[in-house]
């Protein structure tokens, strides 16, 4: 199992730039998903490690073989990853078991080892029953599990997922999440996964990409991306909260937690400071209580299922978004506790 390594990487279509200088060092058994809005570049850098594109500059490596650079382009069907694209891909004519053989008759394995993969290939994605049907006969999952088993009977280290849930319904997307876990789990292969869904994203991968422009905006776990996102934008593409302008001092500096006390000492003022520095408060880090802490006026009260969206105004007249148990009504003024805050960069497009 080897590293998978982005150096410096460019790619422009027309002049204009598709990805700009991105490098990732992916390990090997990672799941790791390339994450953005539509327009990002995540496609074209699934699509430059599968091979179908080049590098207009920098270099891709696998281990210590380089797969792509100024002078080399190693084709698709020699870089030996498997692939899974949204469309699926199934050959129409063929049953789901000479679908997933298919691979295999290329390089012309012998024939006990290609009954075994397949075998094995079926139970992964427990569809040992249906082998003898055609893609037509199966549901939208059922034919995404064929293409799932057809890209790892030829025991790829690297699998490339291109939107692989985006053609299924709500339902159905949780139970694939559970069906790529386990999928990874059995096989130990390194997955790169694009969507433009952060909340699949969190679920299924151990590191992400998350891509804006084409570029880089931070590679991290689900777990840092939520509690410390390098901008605004990010935290707010990641998750809910509230971004609140705090005067800069030697605790309040971009990429660092904000204490309670801080933040306090800046809520209860009435101005809102015209430059500073931005910092995100999460939900989950505001407390309402009957008499303690800073006086907040309820603005907004809406019920999101398990609980309410509760927006406040404060005494700076900056807006805190909390979550609360029960309803509260609006113009009602009671008091907020901020537990702790995040202190983000400035977005610089
Ligand atoms: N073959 C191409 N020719 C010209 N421009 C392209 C080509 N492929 C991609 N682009 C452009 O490169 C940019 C990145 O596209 P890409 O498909 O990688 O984005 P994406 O993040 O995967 O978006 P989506 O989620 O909508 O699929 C876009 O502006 C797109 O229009």
């Amino acid at each position: 199992m080897a590293l998978l390594t982005l150096n410096q990487i460019n790619k422009s279509f027309n002049g204009q730039n598709a990805v700009s200088d991105l490098n990732l060092s992916i390990e090997p058994g990672a799941f790791v998903a390339l994450l953005g809005p539509s327009g990002c570049g995540k496609s074209t850098t699934l699509r430059m490690l599968a091979g179908f594109e080049k590098v207009s500059s920098g270099s891709i490596f696998h281990g210590g073989r380089c797969l792509s650079n100024a002078t080399t382009h190693v084709a698709p069907e020699n870089r030996d990853f498997g692939m899974v694209f949204q469309s699926y891909a199934l050959w129409p004519h063929m049953s789901v078991m000479e679908n997933i053989a298919y691979p295999l008759t290329i390089k012309r394995v012998d024939r006990a080892t290609k009954q075994k993969r397949i075998q094995e290939a079926l139970a992964i994605v427990q569809l040992e029953p249906y082998a003898d049907r055609s893609p037509a006969e199966l549901s939208g999952g059922q034919r995404q599990r064929v293409a799932l088993a057809r890209s790892l009977v030829t025991e790829p280290e690297v699998i490339l997922l291109d939107e692989p849930l985006a053609n299924l319904d709500r339902h159905l997307r949780a139970t694939m999440e559970e069906t790529f876990r386990t999928f990874h789990k059995r096989t130990g292969a390194t997955m790169v996964y694009v969507t433009h869904d952060q909340s699949e994203a969190m679920s299924l991968a151990d590191q992400i990409a998350v891509l804006k422009n084409g570029q880089l905006i931070q590679w991290a776990s689900p777990q840092s991306l939520y509690q410390q996102p390098r901008t605004a934008w990010l935290a707010d593409f990641i998750g809910r909260g509230s971004v609140i302008r705090m005067q800069p001092s030697d605790e309040v500096q971009p990429g660092r937690k904000v204490e309670q006390s801080l933040i306090h000492q800046q809520l209860v003022l009435p101005h809102t400071p015209s430059q500073g520095v931005d910092v995100l408060i999460r939900p989950q880090s505001v407390c309402l209580h009957p008499s303690l802490g800073i006086s907040a006026k309820v603005t907004q009260c809406i019920y999101r299922g398990g609980h309410f969206d509760v927006e406040l105004s404060l005494p700076s007249s900056q807006t805190l978004l909390a979550y609360h148990d029960t309803p509260l009504a609006v113009g009602e003024t009671l008091f907020a506790t901020v537990q702790e805050g995040w202190s983000l960069e400035p977005d610089h497009d």
